[in-house]
């Protein structure tokens, strides 16, 4: 504890590669400050995973709906207006409770745009706080295409609070945010169309799965363009236009630019410090979290990690460095494996070892099975239901995936199998639940 600086601790951003950690080290009686610019809690609850999640629920309904529509009948549709009203209701009170929470242990909550100015000074909208150690948690913002009429198109955060459902929807991309948001939108009766500039959806996912959650969107209406540059965005007989490159265009109502997140590395003086990053990567850190100035650390999105950018990461990061500071450890982070999920319907997740990786080296093995047989699937009536175990030479679980509706959910069930990297023995000492989505992840283990 300091006195010869305002706080002990000082975060740039607070979204979850802040607050996580911010409030258990304030709780240790250390003195802290969070500046933020925007929305108190940053990306995830206001314009990411909570917010379209909130969005996603009815779709995940109709989906369900059409799966048993001999038992439930009846035409479902989702009202949007509705949709985005429940979204607004749920979502809108969030940075007031994070902040109210943030409050109650004694942090200070600066609204405004930090800049560092020094390794231990930040400055904010022309006033000056200082700080022991400086955590930069920036995060990340859309990347957009700069081509003409470029002004035209939006992002998720648009998508995010759009009030009315356009009839088309273009979304130029076909990462994390383009397959979701097609899902949804395709769910609440939007024509979408994908534009792709290659051919593979989902670069981080098993290509099979990825291939089938594709094949599925296209039977729904769902277009795929493929190979496709974006050339310029312009009004054409009344139609907002989109030129591809091969002399092809696309006619829509609303266009959605989903070609990536970047670091929000600019303007934060990170030259003028002489903190290292990268405009694609990211800050630079070491295995400590700490970037080239040694009172500095960066954690959440913005950080060069190499890790996947999300929430649990940012979470996982933030809390890392409270126990950094606090004392507890002098260790180097010590990532474990991160899951992740792709929100469409039929939803792909994953975690650990890919499958990719394990059949290009004798070191794993690979376990694939047909879940739509199952005793479960055959309740839900699921047509995609792919699972694969991965085990290394003893035989320990150390990766799994699945595509089906239920993927989040199995993943998420047997993740300390693989994080703890359990054999068979060990498995087999674990009683679940039965009958229940979670108990049946363990099913073919
Ligand atoms: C549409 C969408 C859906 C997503 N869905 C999921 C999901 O389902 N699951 C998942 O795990 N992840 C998801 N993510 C990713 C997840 O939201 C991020 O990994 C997570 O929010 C990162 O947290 P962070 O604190 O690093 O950054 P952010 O949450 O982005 O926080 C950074 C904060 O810093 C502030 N800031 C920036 N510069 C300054 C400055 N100079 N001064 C003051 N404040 C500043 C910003 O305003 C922001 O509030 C999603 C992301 C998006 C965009
Ligand atoms: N379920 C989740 O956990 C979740 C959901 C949404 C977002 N996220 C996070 O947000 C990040 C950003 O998501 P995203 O979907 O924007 O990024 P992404 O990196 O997943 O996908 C970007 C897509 O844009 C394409 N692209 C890039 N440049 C292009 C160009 N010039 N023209 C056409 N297409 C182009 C890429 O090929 C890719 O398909 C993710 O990496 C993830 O960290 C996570």
């Amino acid at each position: 504890m300091t006195e010869k600086f305002d706080y002990d601790v000082l975060y740039i951003g607070a979204g979850h590669g802040t607050f996580d950690g911010a409030m258990p080290l304030a709780a240790k009686g250390y003195k802290v400050a969070v500046v933020e610019a925007d929305k108190i809690g940053g990306t995830c609850p206001n314009w990411g995973c909570n917010a379209k999640i909130a969005l996603d629920l009815p779709a995940q309904l109709m989906e369900t709906q059409k799966r048993l529509r001999n038992i439930v009948k009846g035409n479902l549709s989702i009202d949007w207006t509705q949709n985005m009203l429940n979204k607004h209701k749920v979502i809108d009170s969030l940075p007031n409770a994070i902040q109210g929470g943030l409050e109650s242990f004694g942090i200070d909550v600066i609204k405004g745009y930090g800049k560092l100015t020094d390794g231990h000074t930040v400055d904010v909208d022309g006033k000056s706080y200082t700080a022991d150690k400086i955590v930069v948690a920036t995060g990340l913002r859309p990347h957009r295409l700069d081509v003409p009429g470029k002004e035209m198109a939006h992002d998720s955060k648009d998508f995010l609070n759009i009030n009315e459902l356009p009839v088309h929807i273009a979304i130029i991309g076909a990462g994390y945010i383009a397959m979701e948001f097609a899902s949804i939108a395709n769910a609440a009766g939007s024509q979408v169309t994908v534009i792709m500039h290659g051919d593979r959806a989902l670069r981080d996912f098993n290509g099979e799965y990825v291939d089938a959650v594709v094949s599925d969107l296209k039977e729904k209406g769902v277009t795929f363009v493929e190979n496709a540059e974006v050339q310029e965005f312009h009004e054409e007989k009344c139609k907002t236009t989109i030129e591809l490159s091969g002399n092809r265009q696309v006619f829509t109502d609303y266009i959605l630019d989903a070609t990536g997140r970047i670091p929000n590395v600019e303007n934060i003086g990170l030259d003028e410090v002489g903190v290292k990053y990268d405009k694609k990567n990211g800050i630079e850190v070491n295995d400590h979290l700490q970037t080239s100035v040694d009172s500095i650390y960066a954690s959440g999105d913005v950080a060069a990690t190499g890790q996947p950018r999300l929430t649990p990461t940012a979470i996982f990061e933030s809390q890392y460095l409270t126990s950094l500071f606090s004392g507890e450890t002098k260790d180097a982070i010590d990532f474990p494996a991160i899951p992740s999920v792709v929100f469409t319907s039929p939803r792909i997740a994953q975690v650990g070892v890919s499958v990719e990786e394990a059949k290009n080296s004798d070191d794993y093995t690979v376990e694939e099975h047909d879940m739509t047989a199952d005793w479960y699937r055959s309740i839900t009536n699921e047509e995609i239901a792919k699972r694969a175990y991965i085990f290394d030479k003893e035989h320990h679980l150390v990766g799994a995936t699945e595509v089906s509706n239920e993927a989040d959910s199995v993943i998420d069930s047997i993740l300390p199998a693989v994080a703890l990297k359990l054999d068979k023995s060990q498995i087999n000492k674990i009683v679940h639940l039965f009958p229940t989505i979670g108990s049946d992840a363990w099913q073919h283990l």
